[in-house]
């Protein structure tokens, strides 16, 4: 990745909550232009690393950077407009109509596209005259997706955008997301814990696993790296690579192994066959991988 296609980088960054790090030297850079899916189980410190990057939290130790240069609170949308932030608990004034609170949003940012925030409202039919306190959960999360997009960031970081949303708005959102960042500079970033929300989203991963990068790059590279091989029972698999997941019957075995080149060996050894696996799979078996090698270390130490 070259400097000028890296939207974020972060520099080993942690960030200790007491006694507790909730991130821990967590570095990797961000392509530009792209939709990162930023996944990780309840606690792994997703929302603390979205608030790093917004410039709302400091690090205990560590950098983040963005389009190359160091966050401050300057930079959020509402003073600066580079990042914005829609946390998880969206707020919206429960007495402002839809249309008030694209005002606020014009007078809080100082930059706003008025265009930009109506057209997705209207792609999802919200009522601009209706107080948002009588909004469903679903509307509630379309209209601050509309005043984060009209402030026109560079990075948009939303942190489980679709958790409210029912299965056919989820893939609505999901595509219209992608049609505002192909039309645009924008980077989006969308956390999320429950990885079937992410069938088509992301083009980019991050995997967090208890508050460190375990799996980080573009998801379809990523995917050629990760094949699932089955033979005769054995004690390694045919390949060279690092294993995540082993199953053995009497005469049989199966290996999860992630290669170290891609693409995949199309031959692999008399009695063997290969296979790819679904993103869910790759990211389950990662996560468990993690917590294995966590478990290990806490058992030594
Ligand atoms: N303000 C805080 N004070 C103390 N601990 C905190 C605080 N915020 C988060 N934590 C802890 O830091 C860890 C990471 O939390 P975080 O909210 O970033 O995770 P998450 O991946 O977003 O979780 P979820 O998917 O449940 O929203 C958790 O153990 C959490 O309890």
């Amino acid at each position: 990745m070259n400097d000028q296609s890296i939207a974020v980088e972060a520099r080993e960054v942690s960030k200790r909550y007491g006694k507790m790090w909730a991130l821990r030297d967590c570095s990797f850079q961000l392509p530009a232009n792209r939709i990162i899916a930023l996944v990780g189980a309840n606690g792994a410190g997703k929302s603390t690393l979205m608030s790093i990057i917004s410039g709302m939290l400091t690090p205990t130790s560590g950098a983040v950077l963005v389009n190359g240069r160091a966050v401050s609170e300057t930079e959020r949308a509402g003073t600066g407009g580079r990042i914005a932030i829609l946390a998880q608990d969206k707020p919206l004034y429960r007495d402002f109509t839809v249309a008030d609170m694209l005002r606020f949003g014009r007078s809080t940012n100082r930059v706003w596209d008025q265009q930009r925030a109506l057209s997705w409202l209207k792609r999802f039919a919200v009522p601009l005259d209706r107080r948002c306190g009588r909004l469903s959960g679903g509307q509630k999360a379309q209209v601050a997706m509309a005043v984060a997009l009209g402030a026109r960031p560079d990075v948009l970081l939303l942190d489980e955008p679709l958790a409210n949303l029912d299965p056919v708005a989820r893939y609505e959102v999901t595509g219209e997301l992608l049609a505002e960042t192909a039309g645009s500079d924008m980077t989006v970033m969308l956390s999320t814990h429950i990885v079937t929300e992410l069938s088509g989203v992301g083009d980019h991963l991050l995997l967090l696993g208890a508050g460190r990068p375990v799996l980080v790059g573009d998801v379809e590279q990523l995917l050629a790296q990760h094949m699932r091989f089955t033979g005769p029972r054995a004690d390694r698999p045919p390949v060279p690579g690092r294993i995540l997941e082993v199953k053995h019957t009497d005469r049989q075995s199966t290996f999860v192994v992630q290669l170290p080149d891609t693409p995949a060996p199309a031959v692999v050894a008399p009695g063997w066959s290969a296979e790819p696996i679904s993103l869910d799979h790759m990211i389950v078996t990662h996560l468990k991988a993690s917590n294995r090698a966590r478990e290990d270390m806490e058992v030594a130490a």
